[in-house]
């Protein structure tokens, strides 16, 4: 295991039993956590000795309990501790290796509730900080204690997280020097036991962000769970899964299986989403009036694929039928952030007896294809979305939320995977070339070039005429600037891109769209430098985008779901933008995301990296955005709606449209697009939809289309309406 240097020097842990889980009915610590089965004191204590293996406390991880609960545990320990049997000027070298013991004796000192537990671990080495950690707090991971230890600032004499509704400090996931404790102690003495109260005490006034508040990126964090009815939520929430029967899909969650996601998340209804684009509290960026507006996007102006015209295709109609250059996946890659398998390994494993197998190792989108000895059935891969599969025999993918990481470790240190379930052979594998192979025909002779067909056109290596970014610096526009960044080290551009690509790359085909769909719109977009995989380097962009307070909106590309790579969320808080939502009830696009930076007023739209879900979330919230900023304009323009469905009109055989609206989910939306017909309404083609490319990544699903329909699954068993819009 990696040994880091601690983010927090002279740093203990304390994990704090205590309580008398009155409310809850039994003990909290006993609980199981649902991931692993283990009781959560144990879970919680993986998670710190394996903190502690790679260097986060050198101080060591330590239990507070009074002695009916350690009757109940089973702890690795070098000695208990009460504060009664210490010497005046103890000197304990605590063991880091396992679990340090301090007993919460309340005769000692009253029941003046944890801070009883602070101060006598703090009384077992005075000049050590505290990272103190209550029990019940389900979602407790290495991800939020990394966060906050990250955003202690060495001068500061406590660190407390701060609630995202009332702004108030959580006592019990908070960082302790000895200056604070100190204050908590004299405090104690005046009868005032409270930790927040000594925390305010000792910053001299209300704890807020900056004065030792610190921003929670997600509430879950700092949410216990105290009475029955919150467990069983969290246990909901931990599984990332619905009980049978009552699947509500404006409520879903998607959470992370230890050490892979980043931050969970909670999928909005997507009319809320998008209300709460109307209402975001935008600020446009003023600036002189342009002269050159782009004009591109004429429609009907003659496109030809041979020529070289470089100022973008949007908006002409082909002059011949257009090939694909490229099959599309270039490779058999993941459909989803998980773990590679040989289903036959697993065909046996139930909730009752899971089949345990360890990892082999890890493939990021952008890795070589790994060569692997291990047989298939003797391990898997975590795998992520968009990454080449190793080879051979690993043909199918289980999402991270559907499988636990134990902290059992075979006989080479692996962790054990555990899986309940078997799956399917080729399930979330995507094959090369199953979208189209190259030679396909991509658009067809006079049909106009979309920003859809352009983002079609690229991911076949289509490169003529298609915008690229060497044309971008000159262009302005009447209405406004828009910051496109692409991220993930898989992605290069078109234009950068010589004759092939190398393994596990792929085209870029998100940003000419984006740039298509822009200047149609009459926004200026900017490309910024594409950036990789790395947290600081996307933080970093996407701080020095904001400072400039030039870009009305900020678009993200990727990075958004829950592989060990997606970093745009954790980068957006860690500069502290304000999440006003990530997932939404759709398909394809659950996981967009959307933020504000609020001292410029700039929305920051995170599009998924799956080039159909980012097509869908641009024209379902992105046009949202850019009609808000312009709320205040009147130029008498309509903005394009969408128009409801008339299944009649719109095909003649409805059959189609029928079986497929009875298909939708209850709650959520789901948006396909469909060629539009000669009575100019769309048509329901049962090939694409019904097809099992027919998911969220039928990127083929754009030949021959010209329009997007939209069904919203409704809840109460009535059917489902759907609209309908033009590209
Ligand atoms: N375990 C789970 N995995 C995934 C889930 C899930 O719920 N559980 N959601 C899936 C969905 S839905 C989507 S959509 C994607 C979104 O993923 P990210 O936004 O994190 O994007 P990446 O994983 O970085 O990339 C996804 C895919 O897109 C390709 N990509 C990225 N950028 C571009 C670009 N500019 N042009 C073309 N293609 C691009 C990338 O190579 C990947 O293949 O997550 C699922 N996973
Ligand atoms: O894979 Mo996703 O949004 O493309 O559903």
């Amino acid at each position: 295991m990696p040994h880091r240097e601690p983010v927090v020097e002279d740093l203990a842990v304390l994990l704090l039993l205590g309580g008398q889980s009155r409310r809850m009915g039994t003990p909290k610590h006993l609980l199981q956590h649902p991931l692993t089965q283990e009781p959560l004191y144990r879970y919680h204590l993986s998670t710190l000795l394996r903190l502690s293996a790679e260097g986060t406390f050198p101080r060591g991880v330590w239990v507070s309990a009074r002695q009916d609960q350690l009757d109940t545990v089973d702890l690795p320990e070098v000695g208990c501790f009460s504060l009664a049997s210490l010497p005046k000027h103890p000197l304990i070298i605590p063991d880091i290796q396992s679990v340090n013991t301090v007993l919460d004796d309340r005769e000692t000192h009253g029941d003046i509730g944890p801070a009883a537990g602070i101060l006598q671990a703090a009384a077992t080495q005075p000049d050590a900080t505290w990272l103190v950690l209550a029990v019940d707090l389900p979602f407790l991971s290495g991800d939020s204690i990394s966060h906050l230890l990250a955003n202690h600032a060495p001068a500061s004499p406590v660190s407390l997280y701060l609630h995202s509704d009332d702004g108030n400090p959580e006592p019990l996931f908070s960082v302790w020097t000895p200056l604070a404790l100190d204050q908590l102690r004299q405090n104690c003495q005046a009868g005032k036991s409270g930790p927040c109260r000594a925390a305010k005490d000792v910053w001299g006034g209300k704890i807020v962000e900056g004065k030792g508040g610190v921003k929670v990126p997600t509430e879950a964090w700092i949410t216990d769970a105290d009475t029955p009815e919150e467990w069983a939520e969290a246990q909901k929430r931990l599984h990332g899964i619905e009980p049978a029967g009552t699947t509500d899909a404006s409520t879903s969650t998607a959470t992370h299986c230890t050490g892979f996601a980043k931050v969970a998340y909670t999928a909005t209804a997507f009319h809320d989403a998008v209300s709460l684009v109307r209402s975001l509290p935008v600020k446009r960026k003023r600036r002189a009036p342009s002269t050159t507006s782009t004009g591109q996007f004429g429609r009907g102006r003659p496109f030809d694929a041979e020529g070289s015209e470089p100022s973008g295709a949007g908006g002409y109609t082909s002059q011949a039928d257009i090939h694909a250059l490229l099959p599309h996946p270039l490779e058999d890659n993941s459909a989803m952030d998980g773990y590679a398998v040989a289903a036959s390994a697993i065909a046996h494993a139930s909730p009752a007896a899971p089949v345990l197998l360890p990892v082999l190792g890890r493939i990021v989108a952008g890795d070589a294809p790994p060569v692997c000895s291990d047989a298939a059935s003797t391990g898997c891969w975590e795998i992520m979305t968009g990454a080449v599969f190793p080879s051979p025999g690993f043909d199918s993918v289980v999402k991270v939320e559907d499988a636990s990481r134990t902290e059992s470790l075979d006989a080479r240190r692996r962790h054990m995977i555990a899986f309940s379930a078997p799956i399917h052979p080729g399930k979330n594998r995507r094959r090369r070339g199953e979208q189209f192979e190259s030679g396909d025909v991509l658009l067809r002779v006079d049909e106009e070039v979309t920003p859809e067909a352009v983002m079609l056109l690229a991911a076949g290596g289509v490169q003529h005429g298609l915008p690229g970014r060497e044309v971008q610096a000159h262009r302005s526009s009447r209405r406004g600037r828009v910051a496109i960044l692409a991220t993930g080290k898989e992605v290069v551009s078109l234009s950068d891109r010589e004759q092939s690509l190398a393994p596990g790359q792929v085209v870029d085909c998100i940003t000419p769209f984006l740039d298509t769909f822009l200047r149609s719109r009459d926004y200026e977009p900017v490309h910024l430098p594409p950036c990789g995989d790395s947290l600081a380097d996307l933080s970093s962009a996407l701080s020095t985008a904001l400072a400039t307070e030039s870009f009305d909106l900020i678009l993200t590309v990727a990075g958004v779901s829950l592989g060990s790579a997606d970093h745009t969320p954790e980068a957006l808080a860690s500069i502290g933008l304000t999440q006003q939502f990530h997932g939404v009830a759709i398909r394809p696009g659950g996981p967009v995301m959307l933020s504000l930076h609020e001292a410029t007023g700039t929305p920051v739209l995170s599009l998924p990296g799956n080039p159909i879900a980012s097509a869908v979330c641009m024209r379902a919230f992105g046009e949202e955005v850019l009609r808000r900023l312009e709320d205040d304009e009147e130029d008498g323009r309509e903005p394009e709606e969408w128009r409801p469905l008339d299944m009649k009109g719109a095909n003649e055989q409805d059959g189609g449209w029928s079986a497929w609206l009875d298909r939708q989910k209850a709650g959520v939306s789901t948006f396909a697009a469909v060629p539009v017909g000669a009575r100019g309404t769309p048509v329901a083609p049962n090939g694409v939809l019904g097809s099992t490319c027919g998911g969220p990544c039928a990127l083929r699903s754009l030949i021959g289309a010209g329009a997007w329909v939209r069904a919203d699954g409704a809840r109460d068993g009535t059917p489902c309406r759907a609209y309908w819009r033009r590209f």
